[in-house]
């Protein structure tokens, strides 16, 4: 069963030990979602996965290979990665953008095969941007041009899809429909993995949580199992009430701890 492992992970980021001994393993078929405080190490952890961030020490390995020695079309074809908050730098047609996500299977946006069109418009239609094929990345609002960029990830159809806060800039309606695509990839085999700062959206949407505190992995499990009240308190600094709503969690946060210093 393919499997992607961090073992013994340590990342240094100028002084600073961003990753501390991190050992994960997951599986496909699973939304994992990664949460913590800012500065965590979230994207740096996401950054590793993805075989863009070398650690100091330790490793992550796919399928018993190591990812920061793949080559990089085959790292390019495996593993498909969002960066949070990524902007589109060229005046190019949405679907051309998109198209991009076909370039590790050889692809161009202007000669994609017919299996890369579908993945496009999948892809596209997916993130309900099915009527903006035509129209300049450039000239979207900031939500949209998010999608754009989930969708370029889509459409790779990497059985790896590593996703940093994708929902972060979407409005309520396009924040669950987009967990629903990645929650539907994962039921369909793939191994999906996202950062999340929402922590109902992710107690509803994940299989498992990863919860990162300084670097280390504080839990890992169901959400009932880590998302617990002292929890909350402990790590993100707040008040917060969990309560039971409709088989899911709803985090409630009542306010912000007195700072420990
Ligand atoms: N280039 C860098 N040089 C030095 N320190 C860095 C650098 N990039 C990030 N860091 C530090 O590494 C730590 C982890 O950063 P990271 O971006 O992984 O956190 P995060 O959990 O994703 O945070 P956020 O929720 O704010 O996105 C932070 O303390 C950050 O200040």
């Amino acid at each position: 069963m393919m499997r992607l492992e961090a073992r013994s992970l340590s990342v240094d980021l100028g002084a600073r030990r961003a990753l501390d001994r991190i050992d994960l393993s997951l599986e496909p078929g699973r939304l994992t979602v990664i949460v913590g405080p800012n500065g965590a190490g979230k994207t740096t952890l996401l950054r590793c996965l993805a075989g863009l961030a070398k650690p100091a020490r330790g490793d992550v390995i796919l399928n018993g290979a190591a990812v920061a020695r793949m080559r990089a079309s085959e790292r390019a074809r495996s593993i498909a990665y969002l960066p949070q908050g990524g902007g589109v730098a060229w005046p190019l047609p949405v679907a051309s953008v998109v198209a991009l996500g076909r370039l590790p299977h050889g692809e161009k946006p202007d000669s994609l095969s017919e299996a890369g069109r579908k993945a496009v418009a999948t892809a596209l239609q997916s993130v309900g941007l099915q009527g903006f094929a035509q129209r300049p990345a450039t000239a979207l609002s900031g939500g949209e041009r998010a999608r754009v960029l989930l969708a370029r990830a889509l459409a790779t159809q990497a059985p790896v899809l590593l996703v940093d806060e994708p929902v972060a800039a979407l409005d309520p309606r396009h924040q669950l429909v987009v967990l629903d695509v990645l929650k539907q990839r994962a039921q369909a085999g793939a191994m999906v993995v996202a950062i999340m700062h929402d922590l109902t959206l992710a107690a509803r949407f994940a299989d498992i949580i990863v919860l990162l505190h300084q670097g280390k992995v504080e839990a890992f499990g169901p959400p009932e199992t880590v998302l617990t009240e002292a929890r909350l308190g402990a790590i993100f600094g707040i008040r917060a009430r969990v309560l039971r709503q409709a088989g899911s969690l709803l985090v409630v946060a009542e306010g912000p701890l007195p700072d420990a210093g």
